[in-house]
């Protein structure tokens, strides 16, 4: 592997590392965690892997690490099922949970203990200490971290063995703003080394900034899995807002031309099926005056909570039954 000249990590030799879930499929008694679930993740791509609280993201997540047995289907990585694989971390690396870490250990001591168990050079801890921010603080107890100092020493775990495939189950939790843009960045450039980054949230707001394909699931059922331009592009259209002291004589004749009208409290009136400049051309034929002409497009969250609306497990107010 070539070596990268600003982080030293290598760039992934083999063109196209996938992660193909078949039909995967994982059962506890009579939930269904993960059903069905047939995907492909890329190389070379940030994969965002999105659904509310319990649609399945850690179950599938730990089925691919093959940590969980699938009740049916299979995952594989390259081809291979990764408990197959001999020495795991330098073909993926993950953070599932990042409070699973000893306390009493430094955090040096901690990423040497998992580079001699995967036959990792001792030389990739001082570069990943370094690479997540951490080099600093290389010996002090793990049990003292915040959860933002435990995500990075996560993170450093994922790195270490310089994978073409990474796995990162909630990475953002605890994370500051400058914490969440690192991630951000270190996502991007994961991906531009043509490594496949995989990473769950139940966030679309963590999510759009960083991912170029969206995987969505709900009650572990594919719901999406597409480019965030194609996401965005299907999430519903764009509606006009227009606001007129005519607003009757507007709606009037945006109706004969086949826009649907709703009167909002706020004095204006939001059109769909007509685009702005139809309806601002339309006003002006008939001499109705516009005081505002705007086109708004639904949000990536709006579409995304719209998607996963009749999936989620528990809503805020919803009595148990
Ligand atoms: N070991 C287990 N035993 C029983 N049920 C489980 C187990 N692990 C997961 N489940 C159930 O499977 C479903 C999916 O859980 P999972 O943790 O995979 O979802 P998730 O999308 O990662 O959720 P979150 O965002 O809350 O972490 C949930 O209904 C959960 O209660």
């Amino acid at each position: 592997m070539a070596a990268s000249p600003t982080t030293g990590r290598g760039r992934p030799d083999s063109l196209d590392h996938m992660i193909r879930l078949t039909s995967l499929t994982r059962r506890y008694g009579r939930t269904t965690a993960v059903h069905d679930l047939t995907l492909t993740v890329r190389s070379g791509h940030v994969t965002g892997f999105l659904g509310p609280n319990g649609a399945g993201k850690s179950t599938t997540l730990r089925m691919i690490l093959g940590l969980t047995a699938p009740t049916s289907g299979t995952v594989t990585v390259d081809g291979v099922r990764f408990r197959d694989r001999p020495r795991g971390l330098r073909h993926v690396g993950a953070l599932l949970d990042a409070a699973d870490v000893q306390g009493g250990r430094g955090a040096e001591a901690h990423l040497r203990a998992l580079a001699r168990s995967n036959g990792i050079p001792r030389s990739r801890v001082d570069a990943t200490l370094r690479e997540v921010g951490l080099a600093g603080v290389a010996r002090r107890r793990v049990g003292g971290f915040s959860l933002g100092m435990r995500q990075r020493l996560g993170i450093a775990a994922a790195l270490l063995g310089d994978p073409p495939v990474v796995l990162f189950d909630e990475p953002f939790n605890g994370l500051d703003p400058e914490g969440v843009r690192w991630v951000r960045g270190l996502f991007r450039e994961l991906a531009g080394q043509g490594r496949t980054v995989f990473v769950s949230s139940h966030l679309m707001s963590e999510m759009e900034h960083c991912v170029d394909r969206l995987v969505v699931i709900g009650r572990g059922r594919l719901l999406a899995d597409q480019s965030l331009a194609e996401f965005a592009a299907t999430s519903g259209g764009s509606t006009v807002s227009v606001r007129t002291p005519q607003e009757g004589a507007l709606t009037a004749r945006l109706t004969a031309e086949g826009g649907v009208v709703r009167a909002e409290d706020d004095g204006t009136v939001t059109v769909t099926g007509l685009s702005a400049a139809r309806v601002g051309d339309l006003a002006a034929a008939h001499r109705i005056p516009v005081h505002e002409l705007v086109t708004r497009t639904p949000s990536l969250e709006q579409a995304f909570m719209a998607l996963t609306a009749t999936s989620v497990e528990h809503r805020a107010g919803e009595v148990a039954r």
